[in-house]
Order: C-alpha cells, then structure tokens, then sequence
C-alpha cells in the first residue's frame, strides 16, 4: 500500500503512484523510456520531492546517454527478434583450419573465404532464421567472388554484423591449468574502427573448466571482470557486447555439478558487470547448456538439461538482458537443436528470448556437403539452411524432429580442450 509520508507533499505522492501505476501498464513503450532515464510522463516532479533521498550513484556519472542506450538495447533486441539467432562464423584461422582438416581442405585464406562466401550467399530469405553473424576479422575485409564485401552482402539482407575482439586465451600461472582472456590493450581503438567498418557487435569468449580445484575463485573472478570490462569498452563504442562465459564440457561430471558450477560463474559474471556499470539491456549472453561432462556415463534427455539449464539461468541472469544465444559446444547439430527446443518449452519463467549462436552445430553438415569443392555449392547452402531454420523453430519451442536426420548432424562435434 502506497501511504503518504511525512514531509512529502500528497500531490507528489500521486504524481509517483501514478507513474508506478504507467510502468506496469500495457503501453510497452513506457518500461523502456524508465530504463532509459526518461522522466514518466505522469510523474510531476515537485521541488523538494527528492530533498530526503540520497542522489543516485548512477546519475551522477552516467555512462552513456538515453541515445545511445537507445540504439544499443534495439541492436541488441534486433538480432534475437522473433526466433533470429546468431551464426557464429568468428573461428580464428587456427580453429578454422581444425575444421577443414577434418573435410581434408588445406587452411588457406581462399579457401576460409570460399567457405563462407556459400554462408553469407544463400537466398535472403536466411534472415528470418538469422539475426546476426559474427566475424573474424580477416572475414570482415573479405568479399565474394563479384567484389562485394561480405558485410554489406549482410547487411543487404538485414543481418547484423558482429566481430570477435577477444584474442584469446593465457595462463593463470598457479592454478590447475586455467586461463584469462587477452585482447584488453587498444580494444578502444578496435572498437571504434570495427564499428566504421560496419560491426554493430562484439563476442569475447571466456573460458572456464570443471575439475580438480576447478573453477577456481581466482578463475571465475578474473574472467568476470574482464567479461565486463570489454563489455563496458564495446557500450562506450556502439557495439552491442556479447558476454561468453563458456564452462567447456570436457570431463566426467555430472549435470548437476555444471549447472552449481553454472551458477556460480554467471552470478559473478553479473555482479561484474553492474560493477563496471553496463548497460545490460545493450547486451547478450552466450552460455553455455547445463549439460553433463562430456566423458558423464550417466545420460540426460533434453528436457533435464532444458530445466538445469533454466533454473541456472532464472537465479542468476537479470530480466533486462533481452536474449541469451547459447553457444553449442560440441554438441551434435541435432541435439543442439532438441536441447535449445526444450528450453524454450520449459515450465519456468523465461524473460529473455532464448536463442542460439551456434558455430559448429550450424556449420558440420554444410561443411562435410562442401568438401572444398565447387560443384557442391547447392547442397552446402542447403545443408546450412535446414540447421538454420531447425535453430529458429526451436528459438521459439517449435522444432519438430522428423527422425531422419543426415549421419552429419547426429555426429558429436566434440573437441577436448576447446579454449582455441
Ligand atoms: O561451441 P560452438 O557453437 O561451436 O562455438 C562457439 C564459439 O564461441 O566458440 C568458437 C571458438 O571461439 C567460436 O567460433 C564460436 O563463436
């Protein structure tokens, strides 16, 4: 109950029930114009309706201005709308060059180039299953076969184009074999050039282990604070951050030890970022499912590992993050698409879209259709689009699995120690 208090005058207690009662109201207009700082158009602000209260720390210092909140929560917003998620085509040349070893394609620049020319090509119609595609740098300077460079043959089809910034990975020297992220120095800089160059969003990927002594304090606090200072330095560029805290799946433990482990890196993760004062609804997470160790015997069905995976997500990851793109590592195209479908049937409150930004489980079949050659265009473009279109259905709880899927996409993609 709403009762005026002593020294506030009543008109100015009506003025802010009244635009309490406005944010909870069905205008969506109003909850976003809040969360941007704008006064709510009921309120009346009355001299010395404020005098007793403490100024807010966040007005004082404010990190960015209602534009570019603005801008950054619609990009945000724009590439996990109605089922779009993202293809992760970020692989460094070294990751890449593990994928075409094993279709027996030498590593070369061409080749990378020739590869995702047939992703970036397929028919337009592409662009309701993906809202945005990550780049590795060398493939935002590249073009097709015509000249034209591959981000605007992107952004022609209304797809957001996103880079990797983070470079990689460097020992915690004294822990069991655990990394931070490098790529801090300059990353100003780079922002400000990506985005000239048409970049709109940024991934850096974090990478934390299960096993003895791990995740270390050490581990989930230093890479939480770097998830967020890169967060904080992409905002300040117009890029909306993509926060990857990945818990890579080697090892034998069980889906509840990854989902308390889960747990615990993704409260950290947040408690950083509202430290370095992102804005999180100019953001997007990439997680990794609740799943159990790759070398686990026991197994689970995607409906466990849909309710592990959501009720980690519930405790820890605010309602102002609009999407969360999970990231499949090494899971079989198939059941990258099953689990992600699961989540989204999943009895909890889910106030985020929940998508997906897949590298490997998009991309397996496409490559093993191409085999580096080019007669093998239209059944490569294919191959990318039926996983495409499968991810979207289940962004929205609508895959169905028809039971015969190709023996590619059932295949474990599996890579122990995937930290690059
Ligand atoms: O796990 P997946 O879906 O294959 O890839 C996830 C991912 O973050 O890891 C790779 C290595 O950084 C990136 O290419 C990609 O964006």
């Amino acid at each position: 109950m709403w009762r005026p208090q002593k020294g506030v005058p009543r008109t100015a207690w009506a003025g802010i029930r009244a635009g309490m009662t406005a944010c909870r109201s069905k205008d969506a207009s109003l909850p976003l114009a809040c969360c941007l700082g704008a006064a709510r158009p009921t309120e009346r602000r009355e001299p010395g309706m404020y005098e007793s209260r403490p100024v807010t720390m966040a007005h004082q210092f404010p990190a960015l201005t209602s534009e570019q909140k603005k801008a950054l929560s619609e990009t945000a917003r724009r590439i996990v709308a109605n089922g779009k998620g993202i293809l992760a085509a970020d692989e460094s040349v070294g990751t890449m060059g593990n994928r075409l070893q094993r279709i027996k394609v030498e590593n070369t620049e061409e080749n990378r180039r020739q590869f995702r020319e047939l992703l970036f090509t397929v028919d337009s119609s592409i662009s309701q299953s993906i809202g945005g595609v990550i780049l590795f740098h060398e493939t935002l300077y590249q073009k097709d076969g015509q000249g034209k460079l591959f981000r605007d043959i992107l952004k022609e089809k209304g797809i957001v184009v996103g880079i990797k910034l983070d470079q990689g990975v460097a020992p915690l020297a004294g822990t069991n074999k655990e990394t931070t992220v490098q790529g801090l120095d300059g990353l100003s800089e780079r922002c400000a050039q990506y985005k000239k160059d048409g970049a709109d969003f940024g991934k850096w990927r974090a990478v934390l282990k299960i096993d003895n002594q791990c995740p270390s304090h050490l581990a989930i606090q230093e890479n939480a604070n770097t998830l967020a200072r890169y967060a904080s330095i992409c905002q300040q560029n117009g890029l909306v951050p993509i926060v990857e805290p990945e818990v890579i799946p080697d090892g034998s433990h069980d889906m509840e030890h990854c989902q308390y482990v889960t747990e615990k890196v993704l409260a950290a993760v947040y408690k950083a970022l509202n430290d370095h004062h992102v804005y999180l609804e100019g953001t997007l997470l990439k997680p990794n499912m609740v799943t159990a160790g790759h070398a686990c015997t026991k197994k689970y069905t995607p409906e466990q590992v849909a309710m592990a995976t959501v009720t980690a997500l519930h405790r820890t990851v605010p309602a102002a993050v609009p999407g969360i793109c999970f990231l499949s590592g090494g899971m079989s195209e198939e059941d990258a698409t099953l689990n992600l479908n699961a989540i989204n049937l999943c009895p909890l409150p889910k106030p985020w879209k929940l998508s997906f930004s897949y590298g490997r489980a998009l991309q397996a079949s496409a490559l093993a259709a191409w085999g580096g050659k080019a007669e093998n265009k239209k059944a490569t473009q294919e191959a990318f689009m039926k996983r495409a279109l499968a991810n979207s259905q289940a962004a929205k709880g609508q895959y169905v699995h028809m039971g015969s899927s190709g023996s590619a996409s059932t295949q474990s993609l599996f890579t122990a120690s995937y930290t690059y």
